[in-house]
């Protein structure tokens, strides 16, 4: 596998010295390799314990870290803007903020023309900063309200003793018209600005002291959709004028599809799919992708069955699952090799097991859940074996209804593990983590998409 490989699992773990396929040194500014970042609760009364409804008393206790981002790698290439979405709490911030140093990595290398960030400290990392910027989502409360915009824009040339103070007020000025601003707004105070003209002060902030690289965490998401292309259009003019380079982190689909090159697409920790942008959105691999793209709310609401395909609960990034982490919501699980099930009874059976795991239907006699479920007959063999005993469980008349004392969870929950255990956990989905890169069908660039139906 290449070094712009968006890899996961020791079998891909990129080579950082590899450099066929993926382009020349002089194409990568940025490589990050096996990048973990683990948040671990050390200290305090409360650390560690969080609310959990599915229990009683509604309290877990993690002792394991928060895996928040958790063996990443991919490259960003000299001038191009890389596009980093997924939804809320699958790690695009911490990584984000691992790859500046805002935050110790817990393992991995990030490679910045050539020097790794995660060895730098002190003085090293402290000039490596100006080279490279990062953008918050919210230009209302990044601002300081007190300072004035001249000295918010000055402030990072002060820090890194750039120029004299005529030096940096003209350049302060010069920012200020390339972003979209009048340079008269020079004293000004922030509270005078929309947020749209708050980002823009934020942009020349970060342009100030001629920065390679900006990591921009969501920076339109807080403006209205109408101002949102107007500072993506100015991104994009200051990112030709000044050869700047962008990773850019959004939820919103729209919104990456406008702006990026390139882009990656995480799932708890992981990065799924990387490809270029075209490619990802009209060719998209991953099961994960096909569900954040199926979710894009459509023109016309009453096309239900466009919307809403990515299920269940995101499991916690303290325990993820093995394997591939979409696997527990995955409608594209493979089915385990032990088993020989046609499509169509596999289907079923992932549909009961995923049911009586999540406890979605009320409990019926066992004729009813089989009529119900499996309308072309339970499986044979094992398979149809282990299913029958799930049935007998939870089933109304079944024989732990009648024979057993412990109580009706009891008895969902001896189902629900059986059939985990027995057909998801066999998965290799679950056993394996996959690494596949895949054929594009548009463009000449690369795409890879971390799921075992590529096998
Ligand atoms: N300082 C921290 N201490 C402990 N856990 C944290 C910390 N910061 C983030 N996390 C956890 O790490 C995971 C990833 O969070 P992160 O903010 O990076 O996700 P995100 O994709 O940027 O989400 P959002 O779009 O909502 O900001 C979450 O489970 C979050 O709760």
């Amino acid at each position: 596998m290449s070094s712009d490989s968006a890899q996961s699992g020791d079998s891909a773990r990129t080579d950082t010295h590899d450099r066929s396929g993926g382009g020349s040194e002089a194409e990568t500014m940025v490589r990050v390799n096996g990048l973990k970042k683990y948040f671990r609760s050390s200290s305090g009364l409360f650390d560690g314990l969080s609310l959990d409804t599915s229990t009683f008393p509604p309290i877990r206790v993690d002792r394991e870290p928060v895996k928040a981002v958790d063996d990443v790698s991919f490259d960003i290439r000299d001038g191009e803007t890389l596009g980093l979405v997924g939804e809320s709490g699958c790690g695009k911030s911490t990584l984000g903020r691992t790859i500046l140093r805002l935050l110790t990595p817990t393992a991995g290398n990030i490679y910045y023309k050539g020097s790794d960030l995660a060895e730098l400290s002190g003085s090293d990392l402290r000039e490596m900063r100006s080279d490279i910027q990062m953008i918050f989502q919210d230009p209302q409360s990044s601002l300081d309200p007190r300072m004035r915009v001249g000295d918010i824009i000055e402030e990072p040339m002060w820090a890194h003793d750039m120029l004299d103070a005529e030096g940096r007020e003209a350049r302060a000025k010069m920012l200020l018209e390339k972003v979209g601003l009048d340079p008269h707004h020079y004293n000004r105070f922030p509270h005078a600005f929309s947020g749209g003209q708050r980002q823009r002060i934020n942009l020349a902030r970060a342009l100030s002291v001629d920065p390679d690289f900006i990591v921009c965490d969501e920076p339109v998401s807080a403006l209205d959709v109408s101002i949102q292309a107007q500072v993506l259009n100015t991104m994009e003019e200051l990112q030709e004028e000044f050869g700047l380079t962008y990773l850019f982190i959004a939820h919103d689909l729209s919104v990456i599809r406008y702006i990026s090159d390139r882009v990656a697409v995480m799932y708890l920790g992981n990065i799924v799919e990387l490809a270029a942008k075209e490619e990802l959105f009209e060719n998209p691999s991953h099961p994960y992708t096909r569900a954040l793209l199926d979710s894009i709310p459509v023109p016309d609401p009453r096309d239900s069955d466009a919307r809403g395909v990515l299920e269940g609960e995101v499991p916690s990034p303290t325990n993820p699952p093995s394997g591939c982490r979409f696997r527990t919501r995955c409608p594209k699980l493979i089915a385990p090799e032990a088993y020989d099930l046609t499509d169509g009874e596999w289907n079923d059976v992932r549909a009961f097991m995923r049911a009586v795991d999540r406890r979605t239907f009320d409990t019926a006699p066992a004729a009813e859940l089989r009529a119900t479920f499996f309308e072309r007959g339970v499986p044979g063999g094992d398979a149809g074996a282990i299913v029958e005993e799930a049935i007998e469980l939870v089933a109304t008349d079944g024989s732990a209804a009648s024979q057993r004392s412990t109580s009706a969870r009891a008895n969902w929950d001896e189902a629900a593990s059986l059939l985990v255990g027995s057909f998801a956990d066999q998965s290799i989905c679950a056993r394996e983590r996959p690494a596949y890169e895949v054929e594009p069908e548009f463009g000449d660039g690369r795409h890879f998409s971390a799921c075992h139906l590529h096998r």
